[in-house]
This record gives structure tokens, C-alpha cells and sequence, in this order.
């Protein structure tokens, strides 16, 4: 909790007065959020667009103002949690479920900053189901079809019921192939009717913010 608090709270220092703010989804960005809130009521204008019903929740409880995609060009900054960040700063993101909407912020934000403590950073990324977003038609043909490029779907669940998203679709947590290129995947994924967007962020991200073994902040960038 604390180092998802250090490493949320400094992401904020990058935020400047007027900036339009993708603001992301997750228990880590939770605190960059809060932070915000903070700098607004003293003063920083910003515009927050959210990537989730409950970030946008989030922000409106703490006075951020929002704005949408009808109303802006582009995003300054986008800020957000990952669930796995590797050495090449590739992502799987999506644990919360909020994937489709972080990466179309993140894909319109001039710069894409993540915020991850030392637990999300591995070698290789895998050990993490990737998340698959699905439109629920025919979901169980796109399972098949997930499973025929190598991967081990199993629809998320809330309660006994599928898990619905923001979007209204359904996800699939997947186990993926060990010697998997994350690009390539990510491409072959989303070729599959009925797949929406996959949990695969490659070359997208600018910035990570994590913490080194002594819990200093280290900036890791592209
Ligand atoms: O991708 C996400 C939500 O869809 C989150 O960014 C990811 O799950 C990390 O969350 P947390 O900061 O709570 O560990």
C-alpha cells in the first residue's frame, strides 16, 4: 500500500496547470487521483478524462473537472497502473477491467506514464493472465478461436455470473504461450472477430514509475 502510494503520488508531480489528464484505473493510480484532487482544490486546472465509470466516479467525488472526447484534440498525459511492466516497458494492464478505455487513452496521450511498484516488474510477461475484452455475442466461438492461436481463455467471473465491463462486454483471462512476442500477440489477438482489445500495451509507454529494493523512486523511460 505505501509503495503504491509513493509511486502514485510522484506521478503527479508531471501533471501541469492546464494539461488535459487521461486518468487511469486501479488501487495505484487510486493515489495519483487523490493527489490531484488535492492539487485542484489548491489551485491546478487541469481537465481529467477517465478511463473507467469508476475512476470517473473517483474524480468527480474528489472536484476534478472532466471533459470527454467530443471536447478535446488531445490528451497531454495519461497516468495509469499496469498489472506486469517487463525491460522493454511492455504491459499487461486490464486486472481491473477497465483495458479497452486505458488503452484508448493511453494510445491519444502525448506521453503515457505507469505507475507500478516493484511486484508488477517481471522478465518475461505471462505469469499474469492476459486479459481478453469480448463482445458477448458469440463469445463461445471467440473462446474457440482464442484457443486455437495457443492460449487458455477462462471467462472472468463476478459472483457466478460473467463479469460485465464498462463497455458492456464480457473478458477472457488467458494463459499465454511461453515464447510469446508480445507485439505479435497482441496483433493476432485482436484480428479475431468478436475480440474487442487485448491487455498488451507495446510500445506505448513512456515513463515507469517504480521503486528499487531500498524503495527509491526509479524512473524507468523508453
Ligand atoms: O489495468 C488495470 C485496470 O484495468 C490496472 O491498471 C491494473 O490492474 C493495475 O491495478 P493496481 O494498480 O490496482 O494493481
Amino acid at each position: 500500500m505505501v509503495d503504491k502510494k509513493i509511486v502514485g503520488e510522484k506521478a503527479a508531480e508531471f501533471v501541469k496547470d492546464g494539461m488535459v489528464v487521461g486518468l487511469g484505473t486501479g488501487s495505484t493510480v487510486f493515489y495519483t487521483i487523490q493527489k490531484l484532487g488535492q492539487l485542484v482544490k489548491e489551485g491546478l486546472s487541469i481537465k481529467g478524462i477517465p478511463t473507467s465509470v469508476q475512476t470517473e466516479e473517483l474524480a468527480k467525488e474528489l472536484g476534478i473537472p472532466l471533459t470527454s472526447f467530443s471536447e478535446i484534440e488531445s490528451i497531454d498525459i495519461a497516468i495509469d497502473g499496469a498489472d506486469e511492466v517487463n525491460s522493454e516497458l511492455e504491459l499487461i494492464k486490464g486486472g481491473g477491467g477497465a483495458l479497452l478505455r486505458e488503452k484508448i487513452i493511453a494510445r491519444a496521450a502525448k506521453i503515457f506514464i505507469v505507475v507500478a511498484d516493484s511486484s508488477k516488474r517481471v522478465e518475461k510477461l505471462g505469469a499474469f493472465r492476459l486479459p481478453v475484452e469480448v463482445i458477448t455475442f458469440g463469445y463461445e466461438m471467440t473462446e474457440k478461436h482464442i484457443r486455437a492461436i495457443g492460449l487458455v481463455p477462462e471467462i472472468r467471473l463476478n459472483g457466478g455470473t460473467p463479469f460485465i465491463t464498462d463497455n458492456g462486454n464480457y473478458i477472457f483471462d488467458c494463459q499465454i504461450p511461453e515464447h510469446v512476442q508480445p507485439e505479435m500477440l497482441e496483433r493476432m489477438l485482436n484480428m479475431i472477430p468478436g475480440v474487442v482489445e487485448n491487455g498488451l500495451f507495446v510500445g506505448m509507454t513512456d515513463l515507469v514509475i517504480t521503486l528499487d529494493q531500498e524503495k527509491n523512486v526509479v524512473m524507468l523511460r523508453r
